[in-house]
């Protein structure tokens, strides 16, 4: 669960890690899968010029998505590339609120035990880019 009230964002990040215990064991964090339950009153970013535009919104810079919310929306998208390692286009940010707060529930999926890792040649398909 994640909540943020004034002030409160998620700066530039990726989901994925660096090799520890649990990606060993479990895989890296392949996808993200992000609900929406409740929405600020009020959020906000910067564009490229440096003015403030109001939004609710989880960010993409490098693939240019805004993703605007409202209560009930769910996301997912992929964190690593063909293969297994972080995609430099899933860097991500929640915008951070001005008024009301935010609440969403952040479930990781891990690479080990997918299907997609054995029935679908992603390792040789350029397909996978086109989802994140
Ligand atoms: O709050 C958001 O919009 C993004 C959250 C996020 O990136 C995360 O939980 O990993
Ligand atoms: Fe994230």
């Amino acid at each position: 669960m994640i909540k943020y009230v004034r002030g409160g964002h998620y700066s530039h990040h990726f989901d994925s890690s660096r090799e520890n215990n649990d990606t060993e064991t479990y895989g890296n964090r392949i996808a993200t899968f992000m609900g929406i339950f409740t929405t600020a009153e009020e959020g906000g970013g910067k564009s490229v010029f440096g003015t403030r535009y109001h939004i609710l919104a989880t960010i993409f810079p490098n693939i240019g998505v805004t993703v605007v919310h409202s209560p009930g929306d769910a996301m997912l998208w992929f964190n690593l590339n063909p293969k297994y390692q972080t995609h430099q286009l899933s860097i991500h940010a929640g915008c951070p609120i001005y008024k009301g707060t935010k609440i969403g529930l952040t479930l990781w999926v891990r690479s080990k035990g997918q299907e997609l890792r054995s029935l679908c040649p992603i390792e040789t398909s350029s397909a996978f880019d086109y989802f994140i």
